[in-house]
């Protein structure tokens, strides 16, 4: 048999119907996530058809972008941010769907919340109405972003009419320097590719670097390739992908276990498989990045400068990066070092988990947040992110040196809730996106890694988290 990519075999084991000559296949969906925001008219339009859900507990609900991440969360003042989180759970109870809701301890971020119950599994087809779905495509899983109308579809069918996508592998090999982490080499990758290089495609990530990458860095590698374009970022299967799952309470025990371990070690790409393309990297050549500008695409590694526009021959692009630059209000040429910031956060879907807030930890463990620093946050990904954190102390690191420990919810990542940067603040983010106005209007924000944060919040300005920075005690 023709040697096949990873992406094929999952795509192929889930097409009930071929489309004719190019059209669209229609594919079984296994596994779909909900939240608050993009399922209220998809359940609306499934009353109005007078349907319900075609399998109930393929249905893992949460709230997270709207809710607020200071306790007890028994009251949220935007209307339509209480009434999204009130329908999601009467739209639940109506529909049978299991909900983690507020003051569940497995409530969190969706991204984060499916992998860790195990409700993310390889070979598995993963849908939700949110772009970072990719995340959970680490566990070999087809997992991509649907629209409020595909949520209803899917809800109603369990299937989907998906354009096929080409293949495109990127290959990363070497060691990464310590203190150089998975959110470095994304945006590293997002700034060779562009944010729109990889349209169509889906990456899996291959290579001895991504083999030695943990799930959770796998995770944030996933989560960030639909930054690039790609709607589907995907990871082989290893031993690292089953150990994480074994005892998670969605994953199958006993002889179901044994049998999909031996499935789900299939789901690699055969030595020989043809990708549409493929792009090599080096590991050892990425140092810690941060996003100059409002695409993830515009970063740099913390010992660069801002680009200078006028040396920029493309009058498009040169005008683009203008305009980025007049936003950001940074001068052409200046040094990421120099830029001081407003505000700290850490969270999300990309770097939120309990690896990533270790990392964070270990960088401020003895230090404190700089006196010009007005806010620093750290949002667990989940109520159990949360648990692991507190029972390791790793909250008294972070409220010893001065950053707020929240709740679990997508929070500052975008302003969808309370926390939110206001104009003209400038934020160092371990987030994903840093498009105009996203973390708050008139916002400027910096994405990098939970470590690049913890240093920044504590010298007030980007330094090299690897290098002898220093940092006070307070
Ligand atoms: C609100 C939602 C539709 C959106 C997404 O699709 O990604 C959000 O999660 C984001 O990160 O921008
Ligand atoms: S944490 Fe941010 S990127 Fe992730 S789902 Fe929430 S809003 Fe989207």
């Amino acid at each position: 048999m023709m040697p096949q990519t990873l992406f094929d075999k999952l795509w192929r084991r889930h097409v009930v119907a071929a489309g004719d000559d190019g059209a669209a296949d229609l594919l079984y969906i296994d596994r779909h996530l909900v939240y608050e925001v993009t399922s209220p008219q998809a359940f609306d339009g499934l009353r109005l058809g007078g349907r319900r859900p075609w399998r109930p507990d393929s249905v893992i609900a949460t709230a997270d972008h709207n809710v607020p991440t200071i306790a007890p969360r028994l009251h949220i003042d935007d209307a339509l941010a209480r009434q999204q989180v009130e329908r999601l759970s009467s739209n639940c109870d109506e529909f049978g769907i299991t909900l983690f809701a507020l003051g569940d301890r497995r409530q969190g971020i969706i991204h984060v919340v499916g992998p860790e119950q195990g409700a993310t599994l390889p070979g598995m087809t993963v849908v939700a109405g949110d772009s970072h779905t990719s995340t959970h495509g680490a566990f070999a899983a087809l997992a991509f972003g649907v629209g409020t109308s595909e949520v209803e579809h899917v809800l109603a069918t369990q299937c989907l009419l998906v354009d096929r996508m080409k293949t495109m592998l990127v290959e990363i090999s070497g060691e990464l320097a310590p203190g150089v982490a998975a959110k470095d080499l994304a945006l590293a990758l997002i700034q060779r590719l562009g944010a729109a290089g990889a349209t169509g495609y889906a990456i899996e990530f291959g290579g001895d670097t991504v083999r030695r990458l943990s799930m959770e860095a796998r995770m944030t590698l996933c989560n960030m390739a639909i930054e690039a374009g790609a709607r589907v970022g995907l990871v082989g299967v290893d031993e690292l992908t089953i150990a994480y799952l074994q005892d998670r309470p969605y994953a199958p025990a006993g002889a179901a276990w044994d049998a999909a371990c031996v499935y789900w070690r299939t789901l690699v790409s055969d030595r020989g498989a043809v990708f549409d393309a493929t792009l090599r990297m080096d590991a050892e050549s990425i140092g810690p990045m941060v996003s100059w500008g409002t695409s993830p695409a515009m970063s740099v590694a913390v010992d660069g400068c801002v680009p200078q526009p006028q040396e920029e021959p493309d009058p498009v692009r040169r005008a683009q990066l203008q305009r980025a630059l007049d936003y950001m209000d940074l001068r052409p040429g200046q040094a990421m070092r120099e830029i001081r910031l407003d505000r700290v956060f850490i969270g999300s879907c990309t770097n939120a988990r309990i690896e990533d807030l270790r990392a964070a930890a270990a960088v401020l463990r003895g230090r404190a947040v700089a006196a010009s620093i007005k806010q620093a946050l750290v949002v667990p990904g989940s109520g159990l992110v949360k648990a692991a954190a507190e029972a390791e102390g790793l909250h008294h690191i972070f409220t010893g040196a001065g950053f707020e420990w929240r709740e679990p919810g997508c929070s500052m990542c975008l302003g969808m809730n309370e926390d939110r940067l206001l104009p003209g603040e400038r934020c160092a983010s371990t987030s994903n996106r840093n498009f105009e106005g996203r973390q708050g209007a008139g916002g400027r924000t910096h994405l990098v890694s939970p470590a690049m944060a913890a240093a920044a919040a504590v010298a007030g300005h980007f330094v090299d988290v690897r290098g002898n920075w220093g940092g006070q005690g307070r």
